[in-house]
């Protein structure tokens, strides 16, 4: 067993074996009449048994007892009901929207990980599984003896305060503001808070796994490298007669059942289902060194794709510190109307399409085909600036959960938590014409 839990495994998708204790994986086989250690065999199934191997995923693990020991699910009452799994019914809005960073926990409310989960946005239907939802969490307790899986897809979390110390079935995983970690359908863990109350954003897929997007043209290597992606190693507990409490999201709904023993009971595992963290400071970021401002598509780091070829369910795209280098250029964002959705949000610094409004722990939504740009100010200066080589956002990471369906905004999102900013339209106010029929 190693002495530091949170040592990692390279590699995006990989098959990984991990053990724990020496020769506890059976050798060459995954289910021996009786396993090593007298542990159990059990499978985790994340695509169909009979996807093709080129999307398969599914890992084996090797435990003190199955996950079916514990008492029956039944509602759990947490105070909220800001979860949402269906967008049938949520409000819908052509209009620009833009939010005031999203409450830490306030005095007196105590929330973990879970309890502290509001939907904010998403389309489709966990049920049918075609869809996403977008998540705010807020939390200031630790989630202890209480484990979540969520049963409608995989969870993208983008810590933005604060420091997530994550317990997984698959091992331990410590993740920063400016890592990203997806922790994919059906993998239970808890949530720990080493710094203190904590706030991100989650971009959850209902239908299908996040993958790395095709280079094309780029060739083999850039954008996120796979071996940057980071899986934990084999940690188990062997704790009996604790009191433990499963939660599951469960098409949008928590239950809660007891169990008597901790879920983190995992000696060895193999397979290539698991969760992962990412740094985004890794990112190796490509982009015109000529001319002309590239389509944010130049930095997806995570593709989570519709059967439609090129057309996206989400990306998660970054806007990372780089340098600018284009001749005469307009170099920030241009202006726009997209046949996809974008939701923004902010991890540190500023965003080089705005002047003020947009702020770390905020976000902003332009729906589809809801005409945006930079605004009034980032015009003026840009248009007038002199082109030498800048840095663009040191210091700096706003994000894009990007996707081809409409989203709906929750009533949470847009009465309940009190952060629309209702003069966020004037932010393009002052665009006025500057047309000369004589051409100077
Ligand atoms: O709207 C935005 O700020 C995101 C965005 C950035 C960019 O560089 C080009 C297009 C785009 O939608
Ligand atoms: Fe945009």
């Amino acid at each position: 067993m190693t002495t530091d839990p949170y040592q990692y495994l390279e590699g995006f998708h990989n098959h990984h074996t991990s053990e724990a204790l020496p020769d506890s994986l059976p050798k060459g086989q995954n289910t021996p009449q009786k396993c090593p250690y007298n542990l159990y065999a059990e499978q985790l199934s994340g695509t169909a048994f009979t996807v093709p191997r080129t999307h398969n995923q599914r890992s084996w693990l090797y435990r003190i007892r199955p996950s079916v020991v514990h008492e029956p699910f039944s509602p759990l009452q947490a105070g909220t009901d800001a979860l949402l799994s269906n967008f049938a019914n949520a409000h819908i809005t052509p209009n620009q929207l833009r939010w005031d960073p999203f409450d830490l926990p306030q005095d007196g409310e105590e929330v973990d990980f879970v309890t502290g989960l509001r939907t904010v946005a998403g389309a489709g239907d966990a049920a049918t599984r075609n869809g996403l939802a977008i998540h705010i969490y807020h939390a200031n307790q630790n989630m202890s003896k209480r484990a979540f899986y969520n049963a409608d897809g995989d969870f993208l979390i983008v810590p933005q305060h604060g420091r997530l110390d994550i317990t997984t079935e698959f091992g331990k995983i410590m993740v920063h503001p400016n890592e990203i970690c997806v922790i994919q359908r059906g993998i239970r863990y808890s949530v720990d808070l080493p710094d203190g109350p904590v706030r991100g954003y989650i971009l959850e897929v209902f239908g299908a796994h996040y993958e790395l997007p095709d280079l094309g043209p780029i060739g083999a290597n850039g954008l996120a490298n796979p071996r940057d992606f980071v899986t934990p190693q084999a940690y188990y507990e062997d704790a009996d007669n604790e009191e433990w409490q499963m939660v599951t999201k469960f098409l949008g709904k928590l239950f809660v059942a007891k169990q008597n023993h901790s879920p983190f009971d995992v000696v060895a595992w193999h397979g290539n289902y698991a969760p992962y963290k990412y740094d985004l400071a890794k990112f190796c970021v490509i982009n015109s060194v000529s001319y002309d401002h590239i389509d944010p598509s130049i930095f997806t780091v995570l593709t989570c794709k519709s059967d439609t070829v090129g057309v996206a369910i989400a990306d998660f795209v970054i806007f990372p510190p780089r340098w600018a280098v284009q001749e005469n250029t307009f170099r920030p964002p241009y202006f726009h109307r997209n046949c996809m959705s974008e939701f923004m949000g902010l991890i540190l610094g500023d965003y080089e399409g705005k002047t003020g409004g947009f702020q770390p722990g905020g976000a902003s939504l332009h729906n589809i085909m809801t005409p945006h740009g930079p605004d009034a100010a980032v015009f003026q200066k840009a248009s007038t600036a002199e082109l030498q080589p800048v840095r663009v956002a040191d210091g700096t990471q706003a994000f894009m959960f990007e996707t081809s369906l409409t989203l709906s905004v929750t009533e949470w999102g847009l009465v309940k938590c009190n952060k629309v900013q209702p003069d966020y339209w004037k932010s393009w106010r002052a665009l006025e014409s500057q047309f000369s029929a004589t051409q100077i």
